[in-house]
């Protein structure tokens, strides 16, 4: 599939700081004029959103580890078919919350599916479209989960709601993927402000504009 545009994902443990990071980047964008859009996962499109639903829900607690990544691969594809790839292929820059290193992480490492086999669901969701560029905001499971529960008003999720233990495997993971795929995955310290944190993210991007 030809594509014209950059596709950039974020990516990183809950609490990271990726929504906010994500939201100075857009108003970075903005400045420069250049075609780009908004989206995330799980969601970003209709049916997506409602699959978001499903899998988030706190009441589902007998949802099966292999059915949560098939969901998360489901909605992957819906979003990429419908928005995704339109806007690449429109020459926009894609800015995406989250993406296929989110289900290596959490669904092959954390629930311990194996991260090949979610991989390969994975390719059969999204082909050939990987991103051009992924910024990792990489930060303890302690300090994100502290974050947070620091947050009064944000709606905590099932996976939120996983132990530690379960949120120090995913960063573990996220690490192995920044150092297999070093040209792709740019790894950014997140414990400092968000300032500091927008403004690395802001310059990695910066140098793969178009
Ligand atoms: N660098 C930072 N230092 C302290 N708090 C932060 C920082 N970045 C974000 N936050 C706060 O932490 C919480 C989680 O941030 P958010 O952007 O929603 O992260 P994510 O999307 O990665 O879960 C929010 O309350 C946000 O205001
Ligand atoms: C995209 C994706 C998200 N997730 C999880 C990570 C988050 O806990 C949750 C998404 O909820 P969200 O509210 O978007 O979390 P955050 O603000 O931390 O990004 O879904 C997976 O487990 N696998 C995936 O493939």
């Amino acid at each position: 599939m030809k594509k014209n545009g950059l596709f950039v994902t974020l990516e990183g443990p809950d609490g990271a700081g990726k929504t906010s990071v994500m939201e100075i980047l857009a108003a970075r964008l903005k400045e420069t004029g250049k075609p780009f859009i908004q989206t995330r996962e799980p969601g970003g499109i209709r049916i997506s959103e409602m699959i978001r639903e499903i899998i988030l829900d706190q009441a589902n607690t007998e949802m099966d580890a292999r059915t949560e990544a098939l969901l998360y691969a489901a909605a992957r594809r819906q979003h990429l078919v419908q928005k995704i790839v339109p806007a690449l292929q429109e020459g926009k820059i894609v800015l995406c919350d989250r993406f296929i290193d989110s289900s290596i992480a959490y669904q092959g490492a954390g629930r311990g599916i194996g991260t090949e086999e979610v991989r390969e669901i994975n390719r059969f969701a999204i082909g050939s479209t990987m991103p051009d560029l992924t910024i990792l905001l990489d930060l303890s499971a302690e300090e994100g989960l502290a974050r947070i529960a620091r947050n009064k008003g944000r709606e905590v999720n099932r996976l939120d709601s996983e132990s530690l233990e379960f949120h120090r495997i995913v960063r573990a993971e996220y690490e192995t993927i920044a150092e297999t795929e070093p040209e792709r995955v740019i790894r950014i310290d997140a414990s400092g402000t968000l300032e500091e944190t927008a403004e690395k993210a802001w310059a990695s991007l910066k140098s793969r504009l178009p």
